[in-house]
């Protein structure tokens, strides 16, 4: 745990960089090191670490190590074998958009140091990935306090996937709303879609919940209408991994189904959405890539498989919720409602705030 109490989902250990392995999670919380590029790069892929803006803190870390290692030990191909580090990276996992910001933040701050000698360039770098795992938590803690004013005392509110302090740095984006609420009186009770095929909601966001005593419920993904229905969620808070200039969000695969039953039963649908998790460069949701992950994971859990060998499987790990869907999106800097959305003044007001 860290100073707040709550998880620490990576950890500098004063020469790699740790992270809880959240695929044994709720069962066992081990860490894993990682001290190069491509170790986080295969961290990422393989989901020991995930959730977009753990994402690119891990990201940053593996840029930062790579400068440190190739600085001792091979000099001279320096430049070469950092842009192979920012290629492995690149090509972990496309959707997350915090992956990308993290290393064009990384590849800037070498830029603009690329004179020094490398031992001070590698220095450098090593406080720019601290520097953002840093400014995660304290974005995700003002997110908390805007998320919070919109939720009531005794709300009942459904989330899905983890957008927990197992998806960032620290607090949360999501989940950091939950926190946030709770720290401010209000008895929230959180509902959590169990998430499948990688089950983030019934391991991840479940476990962060009773391990704080937050209220939680954990229900199947397909509870969720039936809940809504009689009137029992208040509101959805998910997070998200990509927001396009539009609106759309990209988030984890069955978000788009639990927005339009929100919509259908007056449900108010929030995004938590960091800054740095909006695109510009994309005009709508339909240029966010979709990762397409391995079949295994649809086939069973772990080492239990009960789809019969040679059935067609697809994995879609995310999908994309139109902007008409979304009743706010929930940042650092304030509240984009659903108006400011769809008149598409997001553009201006990430342009105002985003430093
Ligand atoms: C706060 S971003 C969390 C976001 O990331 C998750 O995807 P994954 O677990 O595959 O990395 C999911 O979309 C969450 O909403």
């Amino acid at each position: 745990m860290n100073r707040d109490g709550h998880v620490e989902t990576l950890r500098w250990n004063g020469r790699e960089i740790e992270m809880i392995d959240q695929r044994l999670l709720p069962a066992r919380k081990e860490y894993v090191a990682c001290n190069s590029a491509r170790s986080v790069a295969d961290a990422i892929r393989a989901m020991v670490v995930r959730g977009a803006p753990a994402i690119g803190v891990a990201a940053a870390y593996g840029i930062a190590l790579e400068a440190v290692r190739l600085s001792e030990e091979i000099p001279s191909r320096f430049t070469e074998k950092m842009n192979d580090g920012f290629t492995v990276l690149a090509a972990s996992r496309p959707t997350a958009v915090n992956l990308f910001w993290a290393l064009d933040r990384m590849k800037k701050r070498w830029s603009e140091n690329s004179g020094r000698p490398l031992a001070d360039l590698a220095s450098i770098l090593l406080q720019e990935a601290h520097d953002i795992r840093a400014e995660d938590i304290r974005i995700n803690r003002k997110m908390g306090q805007y998320g919070a004013t919109l939720l009531k005392d005794g709300d009942r509110v459904l989330t899905h996937c983890n957008a927990g302090a197992l998806a960032t740095a620290g607090h949360g984006t999501a989940l950091g709303i939950f926190r946030s609420a709770v720290e401010s009186g209000k008895r929230i009770s959180v509902y959590a879609d169990e998430t499948r095929p990688f089950l983030q909601g019934a391991r991840l966001t479940a476990w962060e919940m009773v391990q704080e005593n937050i209220p939680v419920t954990l229900i199947t993904d397909n509870m969720s209408g039936y809940l809504m229905s009689r009137g029992e969620i208040d509101a959805v808070v998910v997070g998200t991994d990509r927001v396009a200039a539009n609106g759309d969000v990209a988030n984890k695969i069955g978000t788009y189904m639990v927005a339009v039953l929100a919509k259908r039963h007056n449900i108010p649908f929030y995004v938590a959405c960091p800054l740095s998790t909006i695109d510009l460069s994309l005009a709508t949701g339909n240029g966010i890539p979709i990762e397409e992950r391995p079949a295994e994971e649809v086939k069973g859990f772990r080492n239990c498989h009960w789809a019969p060998e040679g059935v067609a499987i697809r994995n879609p790990a995310f999908d994309v919720t139109p902007a008409e869907l979304v009743t706010a999106l929930i940042t650092e800097k304030g509240i984009v409602d659903n108006k400011t959305l769809t008149d598409g003044d997001l553009v201006g007001f990430v342009k105002k705030h985003r430093s």
